[in-house]
C-alpha cells in the first residue's frame, strides 16, 4: 500500500498548518477582542463575535466582518495579507458544478465572505479557454435580490479570478501544469488550496492520488471536498475510504452531503436543543411516528445513467434522509463542535436496526400523458437499460432500538417524478390520554393529534398542528396550524446549502461534513437489504409519472399503524 499523503509530501511547516490541532481555535476571552486568523475560524463563531461588536448587518454575515478591519488586530491583518486560498473545482465543465458549485463562490464573494486573496480553477478535460470557462460560468450567476445594483461589477470582480487547466483526472504530469498555475497565482504567500470533485465516483481515488502527489499546498492546508455516492455498499465505501486514505488524512477529506446545509436542517438542533418546549417530547413517550419525505416532480432526465447503478434508496434514504434522521434522534451534544455532534449521530446510527426486506417497497415511475403532454417512463431513457429493476421510488420504515425511541417508527419516503416536489419531517404525536374533546371533532379523532412539521423545501417552513375551537356558540374542534413560514418572516433570500459547505470547507468548520465512521454505521444500515433486493430481483411496482408513488407505500405505514402526513395535506 503506497504510504503517500499530502501530509507525507508537504514541508514540515505544510505538516503544522494542516494538523487538526493547529486549527484549533482559539477561545473568546471578554478581555481582549482580537480575532483569530479567518480561515482557521468558523463562521459559526465569527457570527458570535460579530453579534457580540454588534456589527452584523442584514447580510449572511460576511461583508459586515469584512468589513470590520478596524477591529482586527495587526497579527490578523498580516495573516490575511500573505495568504491565498486557490478553489480548484475538478470536473468545472460538468452539470452540478455549473448548477450548483460556481454560483455558490459566487455568492460568498458577492457576500464578502471569500478572503482578499483567492482564486478559482476550473480543472476537466474538454478543452476551454479561461474566457470560454468564464462566459460558461456567468450563465449560472445570479445576485440576492436585495442587493442588485453592483452586481454586474461583481460578477466581473469574480470572473477575473476564474481560470481553467485542461486535463486528464489520472494524470500526474497535468496536475503539476496545474500546481505551476497555482503557484503563479499564490505568488509565494501562505497557500491554502481546497480541491472540489464534482465528478463521477469512479476517479474520485485517481484525481486526490495525483492532486496530492502534485498539487498540494507546500505551506498551508490542502483540503478535498468529495461529492457523494460514497460507494454503493458498506464494502466498497469502506474501500474508497482505505483508498483515499492512503492520500489524505481524514482531517483533509471532506464528505459532503448538501441536505446538511439546508437552512431548515441546520434549524433541527436550534428547535430542539434552545426551546424547553420541544426537548421534553422528544422521545418515544409522547412522539408516535416521525416521517422524513423528498419528493421530485420530475424524474432521472440526463442524469439515468448515474441514476441506474445507484437508486433512489442510495441516492437519497441512505445519506440525505437518514443524516436528517441523525440529527433529529441523536441525545444532546456535550458541545456544539464537530466532533462532538458527529459523535452523537455515529451512536444514534449505530443504535438502530438494519433495515428489513419487509420493511420496505419499492417503485418506478412509468410514462404517462396528461393535459396533452406525454412524460416518459424511467426505462425511456435511452441510458438506462430496458429491464431495469432500478428503484425510482422507496418507503422504508426504520427502527433505533433505544431507550428514547424504541418502537417508534421512523420512517422515510423518497421517489422521482411524483406529483410534487418537497422534503420535510412530519413528527406525529401520540392521542390526548381520556380526551375531554373526544366527541367533538368532526374528524376521525386518529387525525387529530399534534404534528409539528419542518418543511425542509420549498416555502421552507415550521408549523405546529393543534386542536381549537371553530368560534361560535357551539363547541365544534378544529385542526389548524401555528406557522412559522420564512418568507414572511425573513424575506431576505435564504443561502443555497452549497454556500454554506463551501464556506465551511474554507474554514475547516467540519461539522456539517460526514466522518467516516458515520458513513460506515450508514451503510450498515442499508447493505444487507440493498444486497437481498438485488439478489432476488424485486420488481418494483409501477406508478405513473406525476402520480403519488405506488400504494405499497401506504400498506407498509398501515403495518404500523401510521399515515403519511403529506397525504392529509393534499
Ligand atoms: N448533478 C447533480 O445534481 C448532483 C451531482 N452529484 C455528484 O456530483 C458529482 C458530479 O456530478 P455531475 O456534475 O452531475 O457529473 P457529470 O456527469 O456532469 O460529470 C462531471 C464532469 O466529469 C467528467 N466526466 C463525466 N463522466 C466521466 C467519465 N466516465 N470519466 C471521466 N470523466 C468523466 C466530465 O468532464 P470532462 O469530460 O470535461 O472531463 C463532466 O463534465 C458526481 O459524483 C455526482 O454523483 C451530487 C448531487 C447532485
Ligand atoms: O443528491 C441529490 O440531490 C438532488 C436533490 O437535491 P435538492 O437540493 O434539489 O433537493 C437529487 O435530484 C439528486 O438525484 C441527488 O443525487
Amino acid at each position: 500500500m503506497a504510504t503517500h499523503t499530502m501530509i507525507a509530501h508537504s514541508s514540515s511547516s505544510a505538516l503544522a498548518a494542516s494538523s487538526p490541532l493547529k486549527e484549533t481555535l482559539p477561545l473568546f476571552t471578554t478581555r481582549s477582542l482580537t480575532f483569530p486568523r479567518k480561515s482557521s475560524f468558523s463562521r459559526f463563531r465569527l457570527r458570535f463575535f460579530a453579534e457580540k461588536l454588534s456589527q452584523l448587518d442584514s447580510s449572511n454575515g460576511c461583508a459586515s466582518l469584512q468589513d470590520s478591519g478596524e477591529h482586527l488586530t495587526e497579527e490578523h491583518d498580516t495573516k490575511e495579507e500573505s495568504s491565498t486560498l486557490s478553489i480548484t473545482v475538478v470536473g468545472a465543465s460538468g452539470d452540478l458544478a455549473k448548477k450548483k458549485i460556481f454560483p455558490a463562490l459566487f455568492a460568498l464573494f458577492y457576500e464578502g465572505c471569500l478572503p482578499q486573496d483567492f482564486s478559482v480553477f476550473g480543472y476537466a478535460r474538454t478543452k476551454l479557454t479561461h474566457e470560454e470557462l468564464r462566459v460558461m460560468i456567468s450563465r449560472t450567476l445570479t445576485c440576492r435580490i436585495d442587493q442588485r445594483e453592483n452586481c454586474v461589477d461583481k460578477m466581473d470582480q469574480f470572473l477575473k479570478r476564474c481560470f481553467y487547466h485542461s486535463g486528464q483526472y489520472n494524470s500526474e504530469d497535468d496536475f503539476a501544469e496545474l500546481n505551476t498555475k497555482l503557484k503563479e497565482k499564490e505568488e509565494g504567500k501562505l497557500s491554502n488550496r481546497l480541491y472540489y470533485l464534482s465528478i463521477p465516483p469512479n476517479i474520485f481515488v485517481d484525481v486526490v492520488r495525483c492532486a496530492s502527489l502534485r498539487a498540494s499546498s507546500v505551506n498551508g492546508w490542502t483540503r478535498v471536498i468529495v461529492e457523494k455516492p460514497f460507494g454503493r455498499d458498506s464494502e466498497s465505501s469502506g474501500e474508497l475510504t482505505r483508498c483515499l486514505k492512503q492520500y489524505l488524512t481524514e482531517e483533509q477529506i471532506f464528505r459532503i452531503d448538501h441536505y446538511l446545509g439546508k437552512e431548515l436542517v441546520e434549524n433541527l438542533s436550534v428547535l430542539r436543543f434552545s426551546n424547553l418546549v420541544f426537548e421534553p417530547l422528544w422521545s418515544r413517550n409522547y412522539i408516535r411516528n416521525v416521517q422524513l419525505i423528498f419528493s421530485e416532480d420530475f424524474g432521472t432526465e440526463g442524469r439515468g445513467g448515474y441514476f441506474d447503478q445507484y437508486g433512489i434508496i442510495r441516492d437519497i434514504m441512505q445519506n440525505h434522509l437518514l443524516q436528517i434522521l441523525a440529527l433529529f434522534a441523536m441525545e444532546t451534544p456535550v458541545s456544539l463542535d464537530a466532533e462532538d455532534i458527529r459523535s452523537e449521530k455515529v451512536k444514534v446510527l449505530r443504535s438502530m436496526k438494519p433495515l428489513l426486506l419487509q420493511d420496505m417497497i419499492v417503485g418506478q415511475y412509468k410514462g404517462h400523458s396528461k393535459g396533452g403532454k406525454a412524460y416518459p417512463g424511467y426505462t425511456d431513457d435511452p441510458t438506462v437499460p430496458k429491464n431495469s429493476l432500478t428503484p425510482t421510488f422507496a418507503a422504508a420504515a426504520m427502527f433505533i432500538n433505544n431507550a428514547r425511541w424504541d418502537g417508534v417508527p421512523f420512517l422515510m419516503k423518497a421517489g422521482k417524478a411524483l406529483h410534487t416536489r418537497g422534503a420535510e419531517i412530519r413528527v406525529q404525536f401520540r392521542h390526548v390520554p381520556g380526551n375531554l374533546y373526544k366527541k367533538n371533532f368532526a374528524t376521525d379523532l386518529d387525525k387529530a393529534t399534534n404534528e409539528l412539521v419542518i418543511r425542509v423545501q420549498p416555502d421552507e417552513g415550521i408549523y405546529l398542528r393543534i386542536n381549537n375551537k371553530v368560534p361560535g356558540l357551539g363547541m365544534r374542534l378544529d385542526r389548524s396550524d401555528l406557522n412559522l413560514l420564512y418568507r414572511s418572516r425573513y424575506p431576505r433570500e435564504i443561502p443555497d446549502a452549497y454556500e454554506r459547505l463551501l464556506l465551511d470547507a474554507i474554514e475547516g468548520e467540519r461539522r456539517l461534513f460526514i466522518r467516516s465512521d458515520e458513513l460506515d454505521a450508514a451503510w450498515d444500515l442499508f447493505t444487507p437489504a440493498l444486497k437481498e433486493l438485488e439478489q432476488k430481483k424485486i420488481v418494483p411496482e409501477l406508478y405513473p409519472y406525476g402520480s403519488r408513488g405506488p400504494v405499497g407505500a401506504h400498506y407498509l405505514a398501515s403495518k404500523y399503524n401510521v399515515r403519511w402526513g403529506d397525504l392529509e395535506d393534499a
